[in-house]
């Protein structure tokens, strides 16, 4: 079973609770049975899954509710709250400083193929977009090709990086890149590991070593979403040899299953704080607990989206939208979801969008779609782009934009009915709302003009997004 169909079977037994006519025991008890046969078929441990049902059962005890209360709603956060629970471990983790020094040290370790030395990179290209000095030091002397293939990595995403052909002590290289690069005031130095030995207890001593030797501020157990309920002892082997602080989690882009993360939780108690979606650097998300848990329940991800439209938009390049919405707005809008990365990753976090815009499992159709729209826009003049007539746009325009763009006459009408979709929206939106304001820069009210009309009714407006923001916290690392 892989994420999104745990996700799926979760959503369903609430949306069935959420059906039924009579919210009782039976129908309590029958929800918790579905709940937890969807567990156990995610690869969570039996012990888990018995624990997190009885919790749910006590905190949705129906027969002390308030007369009046709704109980859809408690069963509903009571299965919310469990899973929050069983992912957070309620130590947060070392969160690395921007200009920290002396710098600070994460140190990688998991076994080979778990994806250890790609996620080093995406760990490091992460923390560099948000303005770090990192390094990478390459302290993995067993495995051949691992210093080229972390180089490549680091020249790829432009980062320096310290390693060695010749030397093949892990310990001597690992202290050496430490002390180069704080030499060189970067401000997070990342040491990648072996993760194979000839021996098992040779591979551990050697964590153990270098972890001695580079006093890091935190480990990270890096392990391949894909391995089920093995992650526990793999986590565990690891946690008993170096002090495991964080947990990464690759490969969920693949037929992962999520029981094998929550296990990794379980074995270390350290919080899982990024996934790995991809082969690529960019394919890496921050991984935050709540966001997690409502995406898999149906309920969307706020926080997450609000991150991700915030990391898009840096504070001085966030152009709030002053006065009319013109289709240059619109084009300024889709450029950003571009640049939010993997569309169906962000239509997936607004409860009900991808559903009511684009069909399920057709992301890659809307982006393209979104793409074209963007192409005919090209091909537009500054007068029309900053135009708010629809009329302007008549016959004779419409064919100039679609033989300059190359696309089909009626694409362009199509694009411009969207377009009308969205500004009648915004030309609703109250005037406050549209004023560029620099000490509130909200991404949430661009964010509300792009959401259809109903899904937006539905969330209570504007109030209605911001306040499921505050209500989920968003937490940034
Ligand atoms: N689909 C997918 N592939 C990934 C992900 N992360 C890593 N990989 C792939 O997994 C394979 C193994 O990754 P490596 O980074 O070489 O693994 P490693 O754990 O560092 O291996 P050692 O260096 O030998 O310890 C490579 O083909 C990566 O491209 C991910 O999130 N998704």
């Amino acid at each position: 079973m892989v994420l999104a169909q745990l996700g799926g079977s979760l959503a369903g037994a609430l949306a069935r609770l959420g059906r039924a006519t009579v919210v009782d025991d039976k129908a309590v008890a029958d929800c918790l049975n579905e709940i937890s046969r969807a567990l156990l078929q995610a690869d969570v441990r039996f012990e888990t899954v018995r624990d997190v049902s009885s919790r749910i059962k006590a905190a949705a005890n129906l027969s002390a509710l308030a007369p009046g209360a709704d109980k859809r709603r408690a069963v509903r956060n009571a299965v919310a709250a469990e899973l929050c629970r069983m992912l957070d471990p309620g130590e947060p983790s070392f969160a690395p400083r921007k200009g920290q020094h002396p710098s600070s040290v994460v140190m990688f370790v998991g076994l080979q193929g778990s994806g250890k030395t790609t996620t080093c990179a995406k760990y490091a290209d992460h923390y560099r977009r948000k303005g770090f000095r990192p390094a990478l030091v390459c302290a993995d002397t067993f495995r051949a090709g691992a210093f080229d293939q972390l180089k490549q990595n680091a020249s790829k995403a432009k980062i320096p990086f310290y390693g060695s052909y010749t030397d093949s002590d892990p310990v001597k290289i690992a202290v050496e890149g430490v002390d180069t690069f704080r030499k060189e005031k970067c401000d997070l130095i990342i040491v990648d590991t072996s993760g194979r030995h000839k021996q098992e207890a040779a591979l551990f001593e050697e964590m153990r070593q270098v972890s001695e030797a580079t006093r890091p501020d935190l480990v990270v157990f890096v392990m391949d979403g894909s391995i089920g309920q093995a992650a526990f002892d793999q986590a565990q082997a690891f946690k008993q040899s170096v002090p495991v602080g964080a947990v990464i989690v690759t490969k969920m882009d693949g037929h992962a299953r999520g029981g094998g993360a929550l296990s990794a939780v379980a074995a270390t108690k350290s919080p899982v704080i990024f996934i790995g979606t991809g082969e690529h650097i960019p394919d890496f998300e921050a991984f935050e607990v709540k966001s997690f848990v409502s995406r898999l329940l149906g309920m969307g991800d706020l926080p997450g989206l609000v991150d991700k439209i915030k990391d898009a938009m840096p504070a001085g390049e966030l152009k709030l939208i002053e006065g009319a919405f013109t289709l240059g707005v619109m084009r300024e809008l889709f450029q950003s979801m571009q640049n939010m990365g993997p569309f169906g990753q962000i239509l997936s976090m607004i409860p009900g969008f991808s559903a009511q815009l684009i069909e399920k499992g057709k992301e890659k159709e809307g982006q393209a779609k979104i793409k074209r729209y963007m192409t005919i826009m090209d091909s537009m003049t500054e007068k029309e782009l900053d135009n708010t007539n629809p009329k302007l746009m008549n016959e004779s325009r419409i064919k100039r934009v679609a033989r300059g763009s190359g696309r089909p006459v009626q694409e362009v009408v199509g694009m411009l009915e969207e377009y009308k979709r969205i500004a009648k929206i915004w030309s609703k939106l109250p005037l406050r709302d549209r004023r560029p304001n620099t000490n509130h820069r909200d991404p949430l009210k661009p964010l509300a003009n792009v959401i259809p009309p109903s899904m937006l009714n539905q969330l209570g407006g504007l109030s209605g997004l911001q306040n499921m923001v505050k209500q989920f916290g968003p937490q940034r690392r």
